[in-house]
């Protein structure tokens, strides 16, 4: 972020926040995808490829059965029918998959023989080629079976395997600390480590949970904190949870200001704009704010991204990765939204037979708020579907308006 000079908000405020762009523009920087490396098919789902995979041999590498039967010339099956049966001499009985031998053509499936004491008669007349899989039919030496960029399925590695490779080119997993900062203040429990440890699981990451570390006046223990977590080479990036308000402990700023460089401290985003970026050494450090809900809001459209572009994952649209598909809806009632902000309103769908309840955009579904985005606490989360993003030159939207609900994932 050019321009931007770190300074202490605690006592005073922001005096200005960074545009949602911006701050995302900022990560997109500062978390650039881990070198790909050789990694073996068993750790490889949800990976991004970072090469092709070719096809090492033809697949399949020989003509093969499809269907279990016997293989056959299809000549020899030349008017046979239930009422004129044809003995097959010295047919061979094959399994689906199994290679063709030599001389046939054609697999006659078990429905299309009668079985007598002599042997087997075919009851049906079959062209060259029936019941049988080509070789390369599925893929030849040489050609790509995954592309580049391919987010790694289960089936993927099925396919690989049967092709003989055990090992595939990728992004690997970053490994990303979780420094829990102060904690909670009021005696409620730890909110914050297991949300945000399943969060980064979610975008392909692998979480480690730290702390809560104390904060003291000038965020010392904190810096300390940060700094372990950086300097060991066992993290690729740093979110940290907790005191990163305007309050006389919200020393997270303080403390990355000290072990590092802050990009940028403050967001135009409701919930979570206390939000901020920057690094120690090598390492990206995203701070995420401690109210539970700021803290998911900042991590959906802040902290998924950061995690997913170290993983080489896609980053596609605005909002980020962090939320599901959208889906299109009506509003039942008023948005209300304050310009110079992006603001999260959380929605849950109304089932008052206006719609027809699927979420699906098709048949009007209509949604409600259940929450100011200035309203703190997951509890309202827990009632919502999804979130509606308004953009921060939008005052709201009203009542019977269209819009897209990102579902909760
Ligand atoms: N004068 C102002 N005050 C506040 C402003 C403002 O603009 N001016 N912004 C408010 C907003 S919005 C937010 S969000 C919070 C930011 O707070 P922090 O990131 O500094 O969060 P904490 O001070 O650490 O805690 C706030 C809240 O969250 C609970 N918490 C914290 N950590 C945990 C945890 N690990 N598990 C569960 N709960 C946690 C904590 O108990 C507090 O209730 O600042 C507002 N104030
Ligand atoms: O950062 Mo606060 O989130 O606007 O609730």
């Amino acid at each position: 972020m050019t321009g931007f000079v770190f300074q202490d908000a605690r006592g005073r405020g922001f005096s200005r926040r960074v545009s949602l762009r911006d701050a995302q523009a900022g990560i997109d920087a500062a978390c650039p995808p881990l070198a790909p490396r050789p990694v073996p098919l068993a750790g490889a789902v949800g990976l991004c490829l970072a090469a092709p995979v070719i096809a090492p041999g033809d697949w399949p590498p020989a003509d093969r059965a499809a269907r279990d039967g016997v293989a056959i010339d299809a000549a020899d099956s030349l008017g046979a029918g239930s009422y004129t049966p044809i003995p097959l001499i010295g047919a061979h009985g094959l399994s689906s998959g199994d290679p063709l031998p030599p001389g046939t053509n054609a697999v006659l499936p078990v429905e299309a023989l009668l079985r007598s004491s002599g042997g087997v008669e075919a009851v049906e007349a079959v062209p060259p080629g029936a019941g049988v899989e080509r070789r390369a039919a599925a893929l030849s030496a040489g050609a790509s079976a995954l592309p580049v960029g391919r987010v790694l399925r289960p089936s993927d590695l099925g396919l690989l395997a049967g092709l003989g490779l055990r090992l595939v080119t990728a992004h690997p997993p970053p490994r990303v600390r979780i420094l829990l900062v102060g904690g909670p203040r009021g005696g409620e429990g730890e909110a914050l480590g297991l949300m945000l440890a399943a969060l980064v699981r979610r975008d392909g990451g692998v979480p480690d949970v730290l702390g809560p570390v104390s904060t003291d006046a000038d965020g010392r223990v904190v810096a300390d904190a940060l700094r372990a977590a950086c300097d060991d080479g066992g993290a690729d990036l740093v979110l940290t949870a907790g005191r990163t308000g305007v309050g006389v402990d919200d020393v997270a700023p303080l403390a990355l200001a000290a072990a590092g460089r802050v990009a940028w401290h403050g967001v135009a985003l409701r919930p979570g704009d206390s939000a901020g970026l920057g690094a120690v050494g090598a390492v990206p450090v995203l701070l995420l704010p401690g109210e539970p809900m700021a803290c998911w809001s900042a991590y959906a459209l802040l902290g998924a991204r950061a995690v997913r572009r170290r993983a080489g994952l896609g980053v596609t649209d605005f909002v980020g990765a962090g939320l599901g598909r959208a889906v299109t809806a009506v509003t039942a009632r008023k948005l209300v939204s304050e310009i110079g902000s992006v603001d999260l309103h959380r929605v849950r769908f109304i089932g008052d037979g206006w719609g027809d309840g699927w979420g699906d955009g098709r048949g009007g579904d209509r949604v409600e708020p259940v929450a100011s985005p200035v309203v703190p606490g997951l509890a309202a989360l827990a009632r919502a579907d999804g979130v509606v993003v308004c953009p921060a030159d939008s005052e709201g939207v009203p009542a019977g308006a269209t819009v897209q609900v990102h579902m909760l994932v």
